[in-house]
């Protein structure tokens, strides 16, 4: 299957990174970017053929001639542009994939008529094979083509397959939501250092306390057992959880997972009417 990434940064290339250490051979590949200089870093990174617009203003038409699959992996606001430049270009029987924040399936099937069309909204995990893809299709798309494609994007971590309405949930829980537990861990580092230790100390403790915790989630996803057989009555975790009960953590997470989806909402609106 030929791929081609058109836009590849932070999370095209995270995606790609994944889906390369699953075994898709990267000769298959073409990526594009807009400097030089990303090109070449990712070029060296993942071994995948990488194109610069700077470097060529052909580079996307190029990138996706004779391919299967096109990943967009442009800024969302980039995407009306990227369609007409991509016009005449795209081969007719391509399946487009956005993994674009704030464009829906109508808006992208109007940039890209007479193609299957797929959303799909990854996080950042997909480029160590543990990342969350939602994946939401256009009717029309052929159950084939979406197999396929689930059976590529598995190789970057679990895909779930939602109905459109779910995405704002989904980008809130997992898209966002994998920066939410990053600033979480910034916290608690932050709070062990003015507690005297040493920031090195610190933050290896708190990133393998993560690690262990998503390993324990991925046995046995139900975080409040988990957390209820560390807690013991009258202990200090007891004391710790209380804390965050009298700060109101319940709500402050409730209104930033839904920050983050209604975000995308309003993009979406934005995304129609530009
Ligand atoms: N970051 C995340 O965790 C997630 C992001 N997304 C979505 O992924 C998309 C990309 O976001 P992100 O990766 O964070 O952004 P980045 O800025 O990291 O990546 C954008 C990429 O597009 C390239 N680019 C810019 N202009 C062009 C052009 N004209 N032609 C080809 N490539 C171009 C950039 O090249 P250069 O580096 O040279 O500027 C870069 O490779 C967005 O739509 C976002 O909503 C979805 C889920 C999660
Ligand atoms: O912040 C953003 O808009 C992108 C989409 C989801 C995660 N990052």
């Amino acid at each position: 299957m030929r791929i081609a990434f058109v836009g590849t940064g932070n999370m095209g290339s995270a995606l790609l990174a994944g889906i390369l250490a699953a075994g898709q051979d990267a000769e298959e590949v073409r990526a594009t970017t807009r400097s030089a200089e990303s090109a070449a870093q990712l070029g060296s990174r993942l071994g995948v053929p990488t194109i610069a617009v700077e470097d060529d203003t052909q580079a996307n038409r190029s990138a996706v001639a004779g391919a299967d699959l096109v990943f967009l992996g442009v800024k969302p606001w980039m995407l009306a542009e990227t369609a007409s430049e991509l016009d005449g270009a795209l081969p007719d029987t391509a399946t487009v994939v956005s993994m674009a924040a704030g464009v829906d399936l109508a808006t992208l099937t109007s940039h890209f008529p007479h193609r299957p069309v797929v959303r799909i909204m990854p996080n950042t995990p997909s480029s160590v094979g543990h990342g969350v893809i939602s994946l939401a299709a256009a009717d029309e798309v052929p159950a084939a083509t979406i197999d396929e494609l689930t059976s590529l994007l598995g190789g970057a971590g679990l895909v779930v397959r939602i109905g459109e309405e779910d995405m704002p949930a989904m980008i809130g829980a997992s898209a966002s939501g994998v920066a939410f537990f990053f600033q979480l861990a910034e916290h608690m580092v932050a709070a062990a250092v003015s507690q005297g230790l040493e920031e090195e100390t610190a933050r290896r403790a708190v990133a393998a306390t993560a690690e262990g915790a998503g390993r324990l989630l991925a046995d046995s996803p139900d975080p409040a057992a988990l957390r209820s057989a560390v807690t013991s009555a009258g202990g200090t975790t007891a004391a710790g959880i209380a804390s965050f009960a009298e700060d109101g953590l319940a709500e402050i997470v409730a209104r930033a997972v839904r920050a983050a989806g209604d975000r995308s909402l309003q993009m979406e609106a934005e995304n129609r009417e530009g």
